[in-house]
């Protein structure tokens, strides 16, 4: 995230962290350099449009730097993809508040200028200040932000992939035609939350939509992640629970009429890294000295001051005592845990099962077994220090993984994101975006004779390329 402090808090005291310098184009485009050079497919930049203001109010975030002040993702993708040639660009932007029309623009830009290397973090908002921000009292109730997001996303599959066809530029100069009319149409949404007729203002792009990514804990959550993600970010605390949060996603994709095969899922993981054990572990005590718990009480929007409790009670007995709730970090700790262990947990910045400390080859170890036993597509790097976290990973754990065979052939110049995630430039025919694809109809010459529009209806159109699937399968 394009702040000082984003997950890691207090992590940019550290003297030889540079993350205070996120408001300098130098900085990016050093970071965008190293991760290539790395062999990364992507940088991921997280967003929030709003403060952290339930525990310490304004305060708290403001002396923390906690993800505040903090840049707009977008903005930053262009100059890091002049001075790449392979590297992807995941940005995270919310469907709750700014209407899909212009949004759509603005992903297709970037991914024209990316020749293709853009992938959308999408988003539904939890911050209520984000939502006093576009002019609400509140935040939308919860399930109501995901049925939103559904329709946003429809409107942008039309736009993006429904509006122009593939072949709609021309440029001839002979006849003064530089885009075919007829190849271009208005996609006259009418919704329950949004009116569109575009047509979309930017011409086909190398990926057209760009490649969904998504992270959601709830099960109103998981249907449109279902639906819509190519790449869904999970959690959990056990292998258990991690293979069936991944089965269970699957299983809806596929009641979905998706090909469950199709979606990846990763984890964002620690992992840090020494030459030996003992460097390791001193590098995690190195950091562990400048992390914030005030930070983590902040981000997790708790309502509570753990530290203001007896260490020997239980987090139960502090949420009974106190008749509040200990925000996100609720779901991370049982109640029989005492708020001392409680506190150290936090402290150690050990954030469960995806967290790795050790030479390269443990660290290998335990992402071959998340891999294989888990059943994760891969991982999203928790950035602990800009940019020892990078450089430990080039340097020890991409080679120890590229020994074992674990890393795919480095990217090719030209390669879209989507084509390096799942091997195809275009979102496959068992996506709910693909029924807009198959949609376009070419507005009708005005004839008497003109052929009645054959074009199939949505539902006609998915149950086709249903039978097509199962008729290869
Ligand atoms: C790896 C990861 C990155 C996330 N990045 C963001 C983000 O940048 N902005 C945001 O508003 N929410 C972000 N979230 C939160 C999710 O969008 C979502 O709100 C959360 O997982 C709770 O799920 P639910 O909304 O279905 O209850 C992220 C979650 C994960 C796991």
């Amino acid at each position: 995230m394009a702040c000082v402090s984003h997950i890691v808090h207090g992590m940019w005291r550290e003297e030889s962290n540079n993350r205070h310098r996120f408001g300098e184009m130098g900085y990016w485009l050093d970071t965008a350099r190293r991760a290539e050079a790395a062999g990364m497919d992507a940088i991921f930049l997280a967003d929030v449009i709003g403060i952290y203001d339930r525990f310490g109010g304004l305060d708290a975030s403001l002396r923390l730097g906690l993800q505040i002040p903090n840049l707009d993702p977008l903005s930053l993708i262009p100059a890091m993809a002049a001075v790449t040639e392979t590297l992807g660009f995941a940005a995270t932007f919310s469907t709750t508040y700014e209407p899909p029309f212009a949004f759509a623009r603005r992903m297709s830009t970037l991914d024209l200028l990316t020749n293709g290397r853009v992938g959308w973090n999408v988003v539904t908002s939890y911050l209520p200040n984000a939502a006093r921000n576009f002019g609400l009292d509140g935040e939308l109730e919860h399930d109501s932000r995901y049925d939103r997001a559904d329709e946003y996303l429809d409107v942008l599959y039309k736009l993006w992939e429904g509006s122009w066809q593939e072949d709609a530029v021309i440029q001839d100069r002979e006849s003064d035609r530089y885009t075919d009319p007829s190849r271009v149409r208005h996609i006259n949404h009418e919704g329950a939350h949004f009116r569109v007729e575009g047509p979309h203002l930017v011409q086909p792009t190398p990926q057209r939509t760009p490649v969904l990514f998504q992270a959601t804990g709830s099960s109103r959550g998981l249907k449109t992640a279902a639906r819509h993600a190519e790449a869904i970010f999970i959690g959990g605390r056990t292998q258990e629970e991690v293979r069936s949060h991944i089965a269970r996603t699957r299983a809806e994709a596929a009641a979905q009429g998706r090909d469950p095969a199709e979606l990846k899922f990763y984890v964002m993981a620690g992992l840090i890294a020494g030459r030996t054990e003992e460097e390791a572990q001193a590098k995690l005590a190195r950091y562990r000295a400048y992390y914030s718990v005030e930070g983590a009480l902040v981000h997790a929007q708790s309502e509570i001051d753990l530290r203001q409790f007896d260490p020997a009670i239980t987090i139960g007995q502090a949420l009974a005592e106190s008749g509040r709730s200990l925000g996100n970090m609720g779901r991370r700790f049982g109640t029989e845990l005492t708020v001392g262990a409680a506190l150290e947990q936090i402290a150690s910045f050990d954030e469960g099962r995806f967290f790795a400390v050790g030479t390269p080859g443990q660290i290998a170890d335990a992402l071959e077994i998340w891999l294989d036993e888990d059943g994760i597509d891969g991982i999203n790097l928790r950035q602990y220090h800009s940019s020892e976290t990078l450089d430990d990973y080039a340097t020890l754990i991409a080679p120890e993984l590229r020994r074992r065979g674990r890393l795919p052939a480095p990217a090719q110049p030209g390669e879209t994101l989507r084509h390096r995630l799942t091997g195809r430039d275009r979102l496959p025919d068992s996506h709910p975006a693909a029924i807009q694809r198959r949609n376009f109809a070419p507005p009708q010459p005005r004839t008497e004779t003109a052929a009645p529009n054959a074009s199939p209806s949505p539902a006609n159109a998915q149950n086709a390329n249903a039978q097509k699937e199962s008729a290869l399968s």
